[in-house]
């Protein structure tokens, strides 16, 4: 039987009056790699950040592997929206994804720290940028560290918040299929609809409620060798009600 990774069980939230997510019901599986997508202001970065347990349900439960989210934040790696982060801190590449290791009780790295530095800059392709400043790094390199950052807690759940904005379309690629090639839970947001359904196990389609699908052959033609975003979003929204 497959290990349920997160359950959401009829969850409503509102930041005021009126819900931005409404009767969300859900179970992601151990090791799922699931896209979710919707339009721009259809809650998807509301429910990461539930999941994560920055924001409380007004109604309804999330669980985590069986935890409460505020008790499982150290089972999640999280990548936000790129614009939050400060590209003149002077540190290096190392010492932005080795901060992962630190903690309130833990202010120094051991050499299994370094050991596994070591496997994910490897597995990441990013070992001959460990020594280089942050700010001198491309788009899709400092992506890959940020990644890094988030492995080397060595978390369950991986969640990224459109990890490939503001990247070249080599350095989605090379995110993407960095990403289908993990074997943990993986959650990501995005709007890079064309790479990002290749590989996942499922799509979740938030715009206040949720809809699931797990068959990609939609009935949608590439034009110019691109899906639309909207024509697919309609696609999918029929295709589930449909199911
Ligand atoms: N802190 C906040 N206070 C009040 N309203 C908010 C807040 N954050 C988001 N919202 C509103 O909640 C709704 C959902 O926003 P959210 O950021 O979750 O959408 P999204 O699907 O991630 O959008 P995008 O694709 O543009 O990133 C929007 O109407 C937004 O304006």
């Amino acid at each position: 039987m497959q290990l349920p990774a997160i359950e959401v069980d009829g969850l409503y939230f509102a930041y005021d009056k009126e819900y931005v997510l409404e009767n969300i019901n859900l179970t992601i599986y151990d090791k799922e790699y699931i896209a979710i997508i919707g339009p721009n202001g259809g809650g998807k970065t509301t429910f990461l950040k539930l999941l994560l347990g920055l924001l409380q349900p007004q109604k309804g439960k999330i669980s985590i592997y069986g935890k409460e989210p505020s008790q499982a934040k150290n089972l999640i790696g999280y990548l936000p929206q790129q614009t939050n982060f400060n590209l003149d801190m002077p540190l290096q590449a190392k010492e932005i994804i080795l901060q992962g290791r630190l903690s309130a009780k833990k202010f120094r790295f051991d050499k299994d720290d370094l050991t596994l530095l070591d496997e994910i800059a490897q597995k990441l392709n990013i070992a001959h940028l460990l020594h280089k400043k942050i700010g001198t790094l491309s788009g899709g390199q400092r992506q890959r560290v940020l990644l890094a950052r988030a492995l080397i807690t060595k978390p369950k759940i991986l969640i990224l918040d459109e990890p490939t904005a503001a990247v070249d379309i080599e350095a989605q690629k090379e995110i993407y299929e960095i990403l289908r090639n993990l074997s943990i839970t993986r959650l990501v947001v995005s709007h890079d609809v064309n790479i990002l359904l290749e590989g996942v196990d499922r799509v979740l389609y938030i715009n206040r409620t949720l809809y699931i699908h797990d068959n990609l052959k939609l009935n949608i033609q590439k034009r110019d060798g691109h899906f639309c975003e909207m024509e697919l979003f309609e696609e999918l929204k029929k295709a589930c009600i449909h199911d």
